[in-house]
């Protein structure tokens, strides 16, 4: 029976793997909407009004919202006109019908989802459930539920918004709204902490309803790599970071230690581990006693020659802010995990901060999970469709723009070396300037954009520069970047969510920019992933507007030598060296086939994390439910103390677990599968800790309440990295394969990603 179900489950995954270009089926609603739409014009703001509260008490009363779908997507539409004076697209109610129907919708960057989202959040918040619109930072959080405001109060529907430290009574009122506007970060985290709450007034959440997830691939694909994690504080450091940094930076490479930058792996040679034995006054590196040196020594090696300054991190206030590798952005919340943060701080010759020990965590593949319905938006979520069916079941409908893109894409123009390309990039800058068309160059890291500015200043071109340093002034350099000769040098900061406007606001200076060929984009770099690439193009040619995107590329960028890719080249391109571009056919396709092996990667990566989550994650339901019991309980005077051992030991429980998972993949060099082990080992120690637990409540009334320190613990909430164990995908793959069905899933998805097979076009 069991081999039944997996061998479903595997199937089902693949049959899920659909992206629907058809919109025949949206076709039949549309026409009912739009017969009734004519006659929403004539009505008084008072009979709309009506006509919702009906719709909404037939809702409440059971009947399906499907049934009300024409009608209502009617009266909003009338109702846009009304208080935004903007007339919805066609395509813009077709791509809402879809959303009801829990699709990942992509429409073209641009072409205005955020009013998508409204028609589909009215509908869903009529039942009074509540419906939550995740975003992709608290700014668009904050102008989406602002902008879209006279719509839902129009309706009679409440709309309220979540930003990061807001205080717990607001938030709580924000979420008791019918629609919701918050980051998924910020839902998961107010999850976590009415899962740990002492009393009724710190549950912030209500049960979870609907969930539309705007900018689905980033949150949904990219975010879920890092687990939410609380975090309480402890004090003092087991050994001195300081001095192990110091030691580390007079290491020579390849001597005392090796480095595989492709497997992210660094680890000390056998004369490093003498050496450092020697210098440390140890024996044996390995014995159990130096364990914390040990690990500390590899952290540092780690700190030194895998995170870079000014790429992977910045120094602001002294402080190691970590920047975003998919939006270009510092992430305030954001720490490495496991001593990692501490080995970088002490590299920089920062203070180390206290380290954090986990409290509570989850996965956000397991929050969205939470939600009974969710669908999702993006421009780019075909290229994500195999993901989005295999683990939250959803299909991606593909809506037609409302005006034809007018976007000329230009092939890819590839250089042997990195001085070459910065030439061709700087001659790309002059030759399109003088034209008077704005340009915005995309650069790949903080450094890159500094250097290019400086090139770009010594060549006399005035130019902005909008990277993780100065991202405060965001808005304002957008609001210049579509004005005539502007040239914007920008990070992955101007992807997502961006709308250069041509012209600005002028509208004379926008029939120039039109006039002269709209936006230019230069990308100096291909992106890991191709998602990403897609998103910076997508800030020129919107709506339908003119524009044009240039890739500028060398065989010496980081994505070429961290995998390797001139290994993919005939033998006579290896080693060629020359000024102009590279002609030939097979580097592009080798490129393009590299990005989907190294998503392929990624999403393997992504696909173990879940699988060892999914075990942690359901152990936390069984104890948070009994959790519940105690906190709805009337003993009250044990009340808190039941909570202060529970969390307590829970916390212990999660610490332990991180540890195991951190160790767990060495079980594959006794033949073991590490998988298997895990789920071993940590049931064991789940079915201790309930045993704990039990022996904790039982002796509890032997407490004297007077006695008790009922102290919480200190928290912080940190947003972790997940500094993944399994550093070479591809050996986790292989060493898994045999072991079960169910792991097979995820390796031939890969190889259908990188032979592009399985998609429907
Ligand atoms: N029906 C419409 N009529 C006129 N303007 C519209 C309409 N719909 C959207 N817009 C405008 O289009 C612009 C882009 O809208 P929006 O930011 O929602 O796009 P988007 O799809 O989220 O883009 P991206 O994901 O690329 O950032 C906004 O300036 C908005 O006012």
């Amino acid at each position: 029976m069991e081999a039944t179900k997996k061998i479903k489950t595997f199937l089902h995954r693949f049959k899920q793997t659909t992206v629907t270009q058809d919109v025949q089926p949206y076709e039949n609603l549309l026409q009912q909407i739009f017969e009734r739409a004519g006659s929403m014009t004539g009505k008084a703001d008072a009979e709309l009004q009506q006509m919702t509260n009906v719709i909404r008490e037939k809702v409440r009363a059971g009947e399906s919202p499907d049934a009300h779908m024409a009608q209502l997507y009617a009266i909003v539409g009338e109702v846009f006109r009304r208080t935004l004076h903007i007339t919805p697209y066609r395509v813009q109610v077709m791509a809402a019908i879809a959303l009801h129907q829990r699709k990942v919708i992509e429409m073209q960057t641009g072409e205005g989802k955020t009013l998508v989202a409204v028609f589909t959040a009215c509908l869903n918040a009529l039942a009074g459930k509540g419906v939550h619109i995740l975003t992709f930072n608290d700014y668009l959080a904050k102008r989406d539920a602002n902008w879209m405001r006279p719509v839902y109060e129009f309706l009679g529907l409440s709309v309220g918004c979540i930003q990061e430290n807001m205080p717990v009574a607001e938030k709580r009122l924000a979420y008791r709204c019918d629609v919701t506007y918050a980051t998924a970060k910020e839902v998961g985290f107010d999850y976590l902490r009415s899962c740990m709450a002492y009393a009724p007034d710190e549950v912030i959440l209500r049960d979870f309803n609907y969930a539309i997830v705007d900018e689905a691939d980033a949150i949904l694909i990219d975010e879920a790599r890092n687990p939410l994690v609380f975090a309480g504080n402890i004090a003092g450091q087991p050994v001195d970071h300081h001095q192990i940094a110091r030691y580390v930076s007079g290491l020579t490479p390849y001597r005392d230690f090796m480095l595989d930058e492709y497997a992210r792996n660094v680890f000390l040679t056998d004369y490093g581990i003498e050496k450092t034995e020697y210098f440390f006054a140890v024996q044996n590196l390995y014995d159990d006693n130096h364990h914390d040196l040990l690990i500390a020594v590899n952290l540092a090696l780690q700190a030194r020659s895998m995170l870079r300054k000014d790429v992977d991190y910045i120094i602001d206030d002294g402080r190691i802010k970590l920047v975003d590798e998919f939006t270009g952005r510092v992430v305030e919340d954001r720490k490495w995990q496991n001593g990692l943060q501490a080995a970088v701080e002490a590299k920089e010759g920062l203070a180390v901060q206290s380290e954090g020990r986990i409290l509570n965590s989850i996965s956000l593949q397991h929050l969205m999970n939470y939600y009974p319905k969710v669908s999702g938006m993006t421009g780019t979520a075909q290229h994500a469709a195999e993901e989005f069916a295999s683990f939250y079941g959803l299909g991606v409908s593909v809506i037609p723009s409302h005006k034809p893109c007018r976007r000329i894409d230009h092939p890819d123009r590839i250089f042997t070396h990195k001085a070459a390309k910065v030439k061709a990039i700087i001659d790309e800058i002059q030759k399109v300037h003088q034209t008077g068309r704005p340009i915005l160059i995309g650069t790949l890291t903080v450094k890159e954009s500094e250097e290019l500015q400086a090139e770009i200043q010594r060549q006399g071109i005035a130019s902005t520069i909008l990277n993780a340093r100065n991202n405060e002034s965001e808005a304002a350099i957008i609001e210049q970047a579509g004005l005539p000769g502007a040239v914007t040098i920008s990070t992955n900061m101007a992807g997502r969510g961006t709308d250069i406007l041509l012209g600005g606001k002028e509208q004379y200076s926008r029939e120039a920019v039109v006039a002269s060929g709209g936006l230019h984009i230069i990308g100096t770099n291909r992106h890991e992933s191709v998602r990403i690439d897609h998103q910076l193009k997508g800030r020129a040619g919107r709506q339908g507007d003119p524009g044009s995107s240039q890739f500028i590329i060398s065989m010496e960028d980081d994505l070429m030598a961290k995998y390797g890719l001139k290994g993919l080249l005939p033998t006579h391109l290896r080693d060629l060296r020359q000024d102009g571009p590279i002609h030939h056919a097979t580097i592009a396709r080798s490129i393009a086939q590299a990005q989907r092996i190294i998503e392929g990667q990624l999403y393997e990566i992504r696909l173990n994390l879940h699988q060892y989550a999914h075990f942690t994650e359901r152990q936390r339901t069984i104890l948070f439910d009994r959790r519940q019991d105690v906190f709805f309980s009337e003993e009250s005077p044990w009340k808190e103390y039941s909570l202060f051992q529970h969390d307590f030991l829970w916390s212990y429980y999660m610490n332990d677990i991180a540890a195991l998972r951190e160790g767990i993949h060495w079980q594959r060099m006794a033949g073991k599968n590490p998988l298997h082990e895990f789920h071993k080992s940590s049931d064991a120690m789940f079915r201790q800790l309930i045993a704990d637990l039990e022996d904790k409540l039982s002796n509890a009334s032997n407490v004297d309440v007077s006695e008790l320190q009922l102290k919480r613990p200190s928290s912080t909430w940190t947003y972790l990295v997940n500094d993944n164990p399994f550093k070479n995908p591809l050996m986790l793959m292989l060493s898994n394969i045999g072991y079960q069905v169910d792991l097979l899933a995820g390796p031939l998805m890969m190889i259908m990603k990188i032979f592009g097979w399985g998609k429907r076009r």
